[in-house]
Formats: C-alpha cells, structure tokens, sequence
C-alpha cells in the first residue's frame, strides 16, 4: 500500500469561468493545482466569463462541450506536466449549482465505450440534446416559478419542502422551460444531470447521481426526506423522475473511474468516484466551516453561508443539505452582482487594475462619509431589484460619485448587504465569530479589511483561493472512510487551519451599526422602486 505521502486526492471544479482542479497526498498537503480558463483557453466556444447572454439579456448558458473539452484539455495539461495519475486513490469535485445537462438517448452507451485513443469532446459530440446548458444567470423562467409556486400553495409551503421557494435559476424551473419550449429536445433526453454530477458521469463512464447537496438547489427535492418531491416533479415536467433517477448522499462512493482514464492517463483500477457536489457546499468542506463560522465566498458570484442544525426555510435565502453531515444543514445566500461588477467598476474607475482598486479603497475613510451605492448590474437574486444606485449622507439620490468614492461605496455596499441578509436569516455576530473567506477576490486584502469591518470580525482564508476545489480533495479522502463512519472532522483533522488575515479597524462598529440600518432602509426603497 502506497505511504500516506504518496496517496493521492484529486479535487476538481467546474465553476463559472474556469475549471481547477487539486491534488492533495495523504497528509492533507497540496501538491498540485491547475485550471482552465474558459474564455481564453478555449476561444472558439465564445464565451465571456464562461457564459453566453441571450438577446434577451435574461436567458444565461454555457456550451455543454467546453465543459467537456476543458476536462480534456486540464487532464492533458496534467500528464504534459508529469503528474503522476497512478497514486490517485480517489476524486471527486463540484460544479457550479443549479446549471444543467440534457444527455441524449444512447450517450449512456457512449460513455460506457469510451476509446482511450481519443479526447472525450471529439467522442461526446452527439450525446447532449441540449448543447447550450442553462447557467444559474439565467432569469429567465419566471413564469416557471409562478407556476410550481402555486401548484404546491404559495412560495413558502415551496420553502418548507425544498428549502427555497422558487428562484429563477433552480434547475426545476429551467428544465420545465426547456420541457415547454423545447418539447422534442426534452423528450430526447434519457438523462438530467446537474453540472456537478455531469462532471461525475465523465469520470464514471455512466450517469453519476445528484447528490443530496447540489440536489436541493432544484426546487424539486424534499430536503428533510431527501427524495425527489412528487407534487414538485408533478409541477416541472412529465416522466422527469425517470430523467433525474434517485438523489445519494454527498459522501456516496459512486464506483471506480472509467476504464477510459485507467488507459489514458494511468489512474490506478480502484481508483474511486466519490460524488460531486455543488461549489458552494464544496467551498463548505474545504474551508472545513464549524458552527458559528460564517463564509463568504467572492467568486463570479457572492455568497454568504452558514453550517446549520435546525433548518428554517423561509422565502429569502435557501436551505441546503449539509455535504458533509447527513443530519445537518446550510443556509446560502447568493448575489448575482459579485465579481464581475467589481471588474467593472475597477475598469471605469481604476483602468483595470486591481491594485489601482485597492489604492482607492485605502484613500477613503471607512464609512465613505456617509456615501452608500447599491450597484444591481444585472437583475440582483436577494433582493430581486436591480440598476445602480446612489446616496449621499442625507440620503438623496446623486448621480455619479468620485471614482475613490464609487469604489469604496461599490464594495461597502455588497458586504453590508450581505451582513444585513445574514442577520435576517437569524444569524448573529457575537465575539468570537470568524469570517472565512474564499474565492477569486479572497486574495485582495484591501477587499477583506472592507469586509472584517463590516462584519466586526476577523476574517481568516485559507492558502487555496479555491476552496471548492480543495473541498473535493477533501472529500474523496473522506468518501472512502464515510461509510465505516468516520465524520468528516476526524477524516480532515490534519489539514492545515485557516489563517488570520485581517481583524477590524478600531472604531469600525460604531461607524458601521448606523450604516447598516440606513442601507437596509435604501434597499428596501429600490426594491419598492424596481417592483412598483
Ligand atoms: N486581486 C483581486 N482583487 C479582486 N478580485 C479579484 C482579484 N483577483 C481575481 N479576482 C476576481 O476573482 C474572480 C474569479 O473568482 P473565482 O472564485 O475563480 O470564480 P469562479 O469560481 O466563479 O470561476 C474574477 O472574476 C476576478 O474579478
Ligand atoms: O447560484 C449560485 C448559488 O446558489 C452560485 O453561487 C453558483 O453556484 C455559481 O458559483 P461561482 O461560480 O460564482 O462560484
């Protein structure tokens, strides 16, 4: 048996702009890491941030096959680099949630047959009935919502089986559009898979369930049975629980990998698949979150999330099936406007560069002298407003800001944002909090001290900018033990902790408690603005 030190873990995630993938060894140490940046590794698929917008600028996909040949090309990348696939004891990763894959009939015999002499992409061509795959962007169903909200009696009976009443992005919904506008391609289609568990399936060679996790980011599994729920499927499409087969538990091992990557790259015959999760509950095993903890992440979207015991689904916010603990859960909340609004406002007010950003930051006072900008680029998800919008310490609207003012209200605004939805989903600050915070924009200092002041707590990241990615590593290892019941604490004990980061500038409470309850109070007039 190979020492601690030689073994192996692979983590991979296929989030919204690039996949990555870590390696880990048996003592919970990073050896590798490496990723594929859609956009500019792979042109031809014309995406921009990984996505494709419609001309309806509501409808968000991503080509189903850049996913696919991005597994081809980081795989490759590995080997050229001399990783050594032989060690691999087990893998597993996550996805971006709530995005879909529509398989077509016979892509289960193509994957069972795969020809260790070519690239995936080249022999998946014609296994997908839906080649543009709806991205969790897109806003575009609606009506899809309004209809299985009134089906099961109203958006909170929603919330009380499935953890969230109906969001415009839960799979659910986009699949009962494309059943409505795509009937044929719908009714070609043997397989549904989310983005994670299409990821499974790959390294499979057969159809990867939804894990338990990912699965309660459809509005269509019962988070407290954990079964599909009938009157939500009822509500979505016909035959669907025959597409979608049954939900297993995030730390299920799924079966060994393919016999495609054994003879390609070398992976060891009992190399193991453990199921794939969503990033976010991904991100919750990497950054190995305890109770009391609060993370936010800073990728292509914010979220904020915590560990959870006892579940209250309310019509704000999601409950999520804990990934790592069947008898806990999380409660997320996301923000459409995250990373690429923050690219934005960097390029018209700092030429693009971070540093630029950061300087700025540093140049204003924390407060921003009363200045608060709400910047809804796109159709925000929580609250669903959208446009920018600014005021200045009295509260009336202003038209534009200084740039070092635009910036500092930019990012003020989404972390008090966040902290004024946390506390309305019951979460308190009390001393001794910790924020973890992971992501992209994690590794810009200035953006955290922002953030700790906020939040009146420390802020702490680990060395991995990509905890999602580490996550899966973390939780192949733990995949193989999980059934003998070793908890996920025990299986990762070893693992290096978080480290401090920043802690709160002085004074930063008394400044920001006031702020607080004047931004809640704006949001709440441009969420009457937007709606009414
Ligand atoms: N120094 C930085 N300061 C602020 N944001 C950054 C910095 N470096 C990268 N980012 C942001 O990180 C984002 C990507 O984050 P990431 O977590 O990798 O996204 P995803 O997992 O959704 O693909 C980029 O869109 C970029 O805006
Ligand atoms: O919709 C959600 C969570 O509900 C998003 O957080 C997606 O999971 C995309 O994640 P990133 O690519 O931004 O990490």
């Amino acid at each position: 048996m190979a020492a601690p030190a030689d073994c192996c873990y692979l983590g991979f995630d296929f989030s919204t702009q690039q996949l990555k993938v870590v390696a880990i060894d048996g003592n919970l140490q990073v050896t590798n890491q490496s990723n594929v940046q859609f956009d500019s590794d792979l042109p031809e698929f014309r995406t921009q941030g990984g996505v494709h917008i419609h001309e309806d600028r509501l409808t968000v996909t991503s080509p189903v096959h850049m996913w696919v040949k991005a597994l081809d090309l980081i795989l490759e990348k590995m080997k050229n680099a001399g990783f050594d696939f032989s060690n691999v004891k087990a893998l597993s990763g996550s996805g971006q949630q709530h995005g879909s894959v529509y398989w077509r009939k016979g892509a289960r015999q193509a994957l069972q047959h795969l020809d260790p002499g070519r690239d995936l992409h080249s022999m998946l061509q014609g296994s997908f009935a839906v080649q543009d795959s709806p991205v969790w962007m897109d806003s575009s169903t609606t009506e899809q919502c309004q209809c299985l909200e009134s089906a099961v009696g109203g958006a909170q009976q929603l919330a009380d089986i499935t953890g969230s009443r109906a969001y415009e992005r839960f799979t659910g919904n986009q699949i009962a559009k494309i059943h409505q506008f795509q009937t044929d391609k719908y009714n070609e289609t043997e397989r549904i898979s989310l983005v994670s568990s299409f990821a499974a399936s790959l390294f499979l060679g057969d159809y990867a369930a939804i894990d338990y996790s990912d699965g309660s980011g459809m509005n269509l599994m019962d988070i407290f049975t954990k079964k599909w729920s009938q009157p939500c499927l009822n509500a979505t499409a016909p035959q669907l629980a025959e597409k979608l087969k049954e939900p297993k538990p995030s730390t299920a091992v799924l079966g060994s990998v393919s016999p495609y990557f054994i003879e390609r790259f070398g992976f060891p015959e009992d190399c193991k698949v453990v199921a794939f999760t969503g990033d976010n509950p991904g991100s919750l095993a990497g950054m190995r979150l305890q109770e009391g903890d609060i993370a936010v992440s800073l990728g292509t979207s914010d979220t904020v999330f915590l560990w959870i015991k006892e579940p209250r689904p309310t019509v704000e916010g999601h409950i999520f099936c804990n990934p790592v603990d069947c008898h806990s859960y999380m409660a997320l909340i996301c923000y459409k406007n995250g990373s690429l609004t923050r690219e934005r406002i960097r390029n018209e007010c700092a030429e693009g560069s971070w540093e630029g950003f950061s300087r700025a930051l540093r140049s204003v006072p924390i407060g921003n002298n009363g200045n608060i900008g709400i910047y809804f680029d796109a159709m925000e998800i929580t609250p669903p407003a959208v446009g920018v919008h600014r005021f200045d310490k009295h509260g009336r609207r202003v038209a534009t800001f200084t740039r070092e003012v635009e910036i500092r209200a930019l990012v003020e605004g989404q972390f008090l944002a966040k902290r004024v939805h946390a506390q309305k989903l019951g979460y308190k600050i009390i001393p001794g909090t910790r924020v973890l915070a992971t992501g992209g924009a994690s590794s810009n200092k200035d953006i955290l001290q922002v953030l700790s002041d906020v939040f009146n707590a420390p802020v702490y990241t680990i060395d991995v900018a990509n905890s999602a990615c580490l996550g899966g590593a973390y939780r192949a290892m733990h995949g193989l033990v999980a059934e003998s019941g070793v908890s996920f604490a025990e299986a990762v004990r070893k693992a290096p902790g978080a480290q401090l980061a920043v802690t709160p500038t002085t004074g930063a409470e008394e400044i920001y408690g006031p702020l607080l309850k004047r931004y809640a109070e704006l949001e709440e007039k441009v969420l009457k603005d937007t709606t009414g």
